[in-house]
């Protein structure tokens, strides 16, 4: 073991460990990044090119949240000198008399977030190629787009050791113990730490039985589906299609996303917002393809211009709570380790601030964010949780 101690270890280097080692070092904190796969992989939640960055939430503290979060991926643009973010604009859709899209109007018009309401007459215009279910609304989000997300990823982890960061990847840490100074065994080496945050994405609960605690975490496998255009380019982000999303299309069913043809030519991104329960190492095992069944359903009733059989099925992990709000909480018995957990598939537009706020708990400080809505308290109730 070396007798160095560092300020902060951070366990897993997906988006949002990467943010918070990179807020770390920011702040001169001598910080240690451990990952398990050698960098960069396909294993966990963060790959892929293209992620969606908006402000449409039915809750305002994600609003909150955003504003600042937008500010820092400028940031980060400027420093890392590459582009990460294209404004595209977000379609949402969504019944007119749901609960959910209501809310989402609401909270946008209360709190004036740029936005433009589509009538029906009006919609076949400014969007063609969409067929707007009978009964169903339809706004835009002006400033949303879309996030290269491998190319933010790298530019973080970058920036980081270029501040003095350290990582080492190709390890997996087997096993922690708490106390003053924290002690974080890989495989091949033994680290101690003043104060540990784990973001391990859809292995943090196996990491957290080290620590006494278990989280009602649902991991599932995401079937990330490309369609071919019958026309290429009909829904590209050169012809200034938008992201969309629609909120629950079929009552009872998960809200589908897509993203204008851009990182593979001819192919758009359309998904499903749920998946089936995987065990994170052995995701592949998992073939259900009720999800694609669904999609197929929905490009051949709404998104005429793609072929309704996916061209290329990618794969990836959701890690989802029982509210699908986020985890961003100290842990109840160990003040000193820090847990960002449960993303539930949309949190990567928060990454950076994510970053901040665990960063800021690990050094002790206030967050500069009300995290009341992402306590681990709140878990109590659910059967996997042990507290
Ligand atoms: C298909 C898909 C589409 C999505 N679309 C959007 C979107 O449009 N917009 C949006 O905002 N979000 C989106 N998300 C969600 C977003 O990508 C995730 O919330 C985010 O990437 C989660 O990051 P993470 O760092 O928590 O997890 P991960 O990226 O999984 O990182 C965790 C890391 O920890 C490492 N690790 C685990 N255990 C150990 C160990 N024992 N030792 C060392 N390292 C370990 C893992 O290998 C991994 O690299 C999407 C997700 C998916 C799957
Ligand atoms: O977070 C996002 O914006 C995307 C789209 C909606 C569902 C999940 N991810």
């Amino acid at each position: 073991m070396s007798s160095e101690v560092y300020d902060c270890i951070v366990i897993g280097a997906g988006i949002q460990g990467s943010c918070t080692a990179y807020q770390l070092a920011k702040k001169q904190q001598k910080t240690l990044l451990l990952e398990q796969f050698v960098l960069p992989h396909s294993r966990g939640s963060s790959h892929g090119q293209t992620r969606i960055i908006r402000k449409a939430y039915e809750e305002y503290f994600y609003i909150q949240m955003m504003q600042e979060s937008y500010e820092l991926w400028a940031q980060l643009e400027e420093e890392a000198g590459v582009e990460l973010y294209r404004r595209t604009g977000l379609l949402v859709m969504g019944p007119e008399n749901s609960e959910g899209f209501s809310r989402l109007q609401a909270t946008m018009q209360s709190h004036k977030i740029p936005r433009v309401v589509l009538e029906k007459q009006e919609f076949s215009q400014h969007i063609p190629n969409v067929n707007l279910p009978e009964g169903n609304g339809a706004l835009i989000d002006t400033l949303a787009g879309v996030l290269y997300a491998d190319r933010a990823l790298r530019a973080v982890q970058r920036i980081f050791q270029s501040g003095g960061g350290v990582i080492k990847d190709g390890e997996k840490v087997i096993d922690i113990t708490p106390g003053a100074v924290v002690t974080v065994t890989t495989g091949s080496g033994v680290y101690r730490g003043r104060n540990l945050v784990i973001t391990a994405g859809p292995w943090a609960n196996t990491l957290l039985t080290h620590t006494g605690l278990q989280l009602p975490l649902k991991v599932v496998k995401i079937n990330v589906c490309y369609w071919k255009e019958k026309i290429p380019g009909t829904y590209s982000v050169s012809q200034r299609f938008p992201c969309f999303i629609h909120m629950e299309p079929k009552e009872g069913e998960y809200d589908i996303y897509g993203l204008p043809s851009n990182e593979y030519p001819g192919l758009m991104k359309v998904c499903y917002h749920m998946g089936s329960e995987t065990e994170p190492d052995e995701r592949d095992k998992q073939t259900d393809r009720g999800d694609i069944d669904i999609l197929m359903r929905y490009v051949t009733r709404c998104l005429p211009g793609l072929v309704p059989v996916p061209a290329v099925v990618e794969s990836c992990m959701y890690t989802v709570t029982p509210d699908h709000h986020f985890v961003l909480d100290s842990h109840p018995t160990y003040g000193n380790i820090i847990i960002g957990a449960g993303f539930s598939g949309h949190g990567f537009k928060f990454g950076p601030i994510i970053g901040k706020v665990l960063s800021q708990l690990a050094m002790g400080q206030v967050p500069s964010h009300d995290l009341s809505p992402f306590g681990i308290k709140r878990l109590q109730s659910h059967a996997r949780s042990s507290l």
